[in-house]
């Protein structure tokens, strides 16, 4: 028995994203899904009843920093992440190959894996994909990743191909590794940076091992947004209907739908998260930054079109003035709303899906968010 199950919904005649119902061991949730940040064990700003209230289903954690800190021994003897955070929903791991790589300095790749210095005291660590299987199977969560790494943008044809051909046989290693696939899925991780005969390769080496779900990942690494929608178009028609596809570290709100549009059904990104800590925040007509002095006797909501609880609650002026005081309100405010727009818009994709119209709604979000056709 599998330990997830995704259940393809429906396709979406006009432009072939498809609608679907993954189910985990911690719930199921439809698809397209975009899943909250949660790098040490907290969203950063929300507690999980606020997550349940904006109705996230998934939230991502960080193998590389929980196991820096405190270490997943600890973490399994509290009963796994959804014991430590008291999150009984479900839970991806991200396996550690990126955050390594941009995170931490002084890094020697070798076939047996990583040995990068830890951003917080700069002490001497070791990841391979052994370890990183065992620190995930330790973490507990519904969903880890393979061990990969993730190419620099950019790179030379022959860097790519190396790395790419490594990252085939580290998912090797990992699915060998794995300790309970019936509990915990294991996704493979197609990479090959921008070039599209690599990307063909490792979508053909990855598929043939056989996982319960793909991502795309070398994405959303500096390179140019034509070039990630190209690649998108290369590779996930390689990759089986029947299986979730993860496109990794994408979260602004053209790019979701431009990925949907091209068969992805999961996202992740800090982007949320990040840039509402620092007083920038959506609305259905674009960014606004609330910290901004034009807001400052602006009482209306940050979104008048949100029904999430700050907008419901508190003007753009009391906002702006809990930023202006470094108040931590304003930054659990101003995330809040960003994490229920995006849980928003993954919604109104999904009902355009339904009625074959995600073209037209497209058409629609970029033209009233300011995005160039
Ligand atoms: N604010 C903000 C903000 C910060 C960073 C980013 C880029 C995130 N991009 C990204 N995350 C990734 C994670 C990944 N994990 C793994 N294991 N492998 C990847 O290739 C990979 C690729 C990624 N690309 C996007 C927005
Ligand atoms: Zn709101």
């Amino acid at each position: 028995m599998p330990a997830i199950r995704y259940e393809l919904i429906k396709t979406c005649k006009q432009s072939g994203a498809r609608l679907g119902r993954i189910h985990t061991p911690h719930g199921s949730f439809e698809t397209p899904v975009f899943m909250p940040v949660g790098t040490q064990a907290t969203v950063k700003g929300m507690s999980p009843d606020e997550l349940k209230e904006i109705d996230a289903h998934i939230i991502l954690s960080n193998t590389y920093h929980l196991f820096l800190r405190p270490g997943s021994e600890l973490v399994r003897d509290a009963g796994g992440l959804h014991g430590f955070m008291n999150w009984d929903r479900s839970i991806l791991t991200d396996s550690g190959g990126f955050q390594v790589f941009s995170l931490s300095d002084l890094r020697d790749i070798t076939e047996e894996g990583v040995t990068f210095r830890s951003h917080i005291d700069g002490s001497k660590k070791f990841m391979s994909p052994e370890i990183s299987i065992k620190t995930q199977n330790d973490l507990g969560a519904d969903i880890i990743m393979a061990f990969d790494e993730c190419a620099p943008y950019p790179c030379d044809f022959d860097y790519a191909r190396k790395s790419m051909e490594m990252t085939t046989r580290w998912a090797k290693r990992c699915k060998q590794a794995h300790a309970r696939p019936e509990d915990q899925a294991l996704f493979g991780i197609v990479q090959g940076s921008v070039y599209p005969e690599l990307r063909k390769e490792s979508a053909k080496q990855i598929t043939d091992l056989d996982f319960p779900g793909y991502a795309v990942g070398g994405l959303s690494v500096g390179e140019p947004g034509e070039v990630m929608k190209e690649m998108l178009e290369i590779t996930v028609p390689l990759l089986p209907a029947d299986k979730p596809r993860y496109l990794m570290g994408v979260g602004s709100p053209d790019y979701l739908i431009e990925g949907v549009i091209r068969g992805i059904d999961m996202f992740d990104c800090v982007l949320p998260t990040r840039i509402g800590r620092n007083g920038t925040v959506f609305t259905s007509s674009g960014r606004i930054i609330v910290r901004d002095a034009k807001y400052a006797r602006d009482f209306s909501p940050m979104d008048p079109e949100c029904d999430c609880y700050a907008c419901r609650n508190f003007t753009r002026a009391y906002i702006r003035h809990l930023f202006k005081t470094g108040e931590i309100l304003g930054l659990r405010l101003a995330t809040w709303h960003n994490l229920r727009f995006l849980i928003n818009l993954m919604s109104d994709i999904r009902q355009a899906i339904r009625e074959d119209r995600l073209l037209d709604f497209r058409k629609e979000f970029f033209t009233r968010f300011g995005y160039p056709l």
